[in-house]
């Protein structure tokens, strides 16, 4: 058996051209959808995602303003630059690329963002509002890389209530949110979260129906670790000799149902996601204006 491709790419690029659409209408309504990016330091990673960022923007008619900062930018310097985009009208969302220099508290410059302008959805009153809220729709902004999780599953026809799901990794972009999202009434998942100190990761393995493998440890994941007809979404993230190399061994796939490949899988639906946060607070933007002028 080889597993049925979870592909990140193409689906990402349907999600882009419904997103042009939602943007050229907020256009003909007299509303502009601006994202702006802060990148600090010369991480060529970093770099890289910052600039598909701006190419995602320019193919679905966002605007972008970036801002590049060096590597000895103070975390008052930082912060400088935060407000100014939370009190630039042209900037409807915004990111600061993580991972920061190591001299800068990240919480800080996180709680320093505009929660409505906060395209990540990584300020803690949003992620707040993702553990407080799990009857209503979600109004605020989601972590891209969770949401880009589920609708991947989702726009395959992958139905995951009542599925184990086994999250490895408990990160705050990705392992503790994905947690709280699956675990959602409209979704109905029951999720386990492993960490390095779980002590029974290969039990927990061979009995998940679905894997979310964002430990960041290259191929942590191996074909006898799987479950046969599970669901493996690769989204770790490692450099070796040059290569992005995922959490999952590639022999995985002949074991699993469904698999994520990496690259290709959950980092476009992550950029995708993004864009469709910034379009949702364009969109909310939108409808309280129409209010504030009955
Ligand atoms: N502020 C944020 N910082 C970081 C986030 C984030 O969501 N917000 N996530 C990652 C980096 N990231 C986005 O910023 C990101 C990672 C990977 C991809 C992607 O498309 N990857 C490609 C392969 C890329 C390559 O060849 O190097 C793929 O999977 O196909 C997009 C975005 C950490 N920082």
């Amino acid at each position: 058996m080889s597993a049925r491709i979870l592909d990140g790419k193409a689906t990402a690029a349907t999600i882009k051209a419904e997103l042009t659409q939602r943007v050229a209408k907020l256009k003909e309504q007299g509303h502009t959808t601006g994202l702006g990016t802060i990148l600090v330091g010369e991480d060529p990673g970093s770099k890289w995602y910052v600039g598909g960022k701006h190419k995602d923007c320019a193919q679905v008619g966002i605007e972008s303003i970036r801002v590049d900062l060096p590597e000895d930018t103070t975390q008052d310097e930082l912060l400088a630059q935060v407000r100014q985009l939370n009190e630039n009208p042209d900037c409807t969302g915004y990111i600061v690329q993580l991972p920061l220099p190591k001299h800068i508290d990240q919480d800080v410059i996180l709680e320093a963002m505009d929660p409505a302008k906060d395209a990540d959805g990584l300020h803690p009153m949003n992620l707040g509002r993702l553990v407080a809220n799990v009857n209503r729709p979600m109004t605020s902004p989601l972590p891209c890389t969770p949401l880009g999780c589920v609708e991947l599953l989702e726009r395959h026809g992958i139905e995951l209530a009542g599925k184990h799901v086994l999250v490895v990794g408990r990160g705050v972009t990705i392992g503790r949110p994905v947690g709280l999202l699956l675990t959602r009434r409209e979704i109905n998942a029951t999720v386990t979260l492993a960490h390095t100190g779980t002590t029974n990761l290969p039990e927990l393995l061979a009995r998940a129906d679905v894997i979310i493998a964002a430990a960041g440890v290259p191929h942590i994941i191996k074909p006898q670790d799987v479950k046969a007809g599970a669901i493996v979404l690769d989204v770790g993230v490692s450099r070796v000799d040059g290569k992005v190399t995922g959490d999952v061994d590639p022999a995985v796939a002949e074991v699993a149902s469904w698999i994520s490949p990496n690259p290709g899988g959950v980092g476009p639906m992550t950029r995708a996601m993004l864009l469709n946060n910034v379009v949702e607070a364009a969109e909310r933007n939108a409808a309280n204006a129409v209010k504030t002028s009955n």
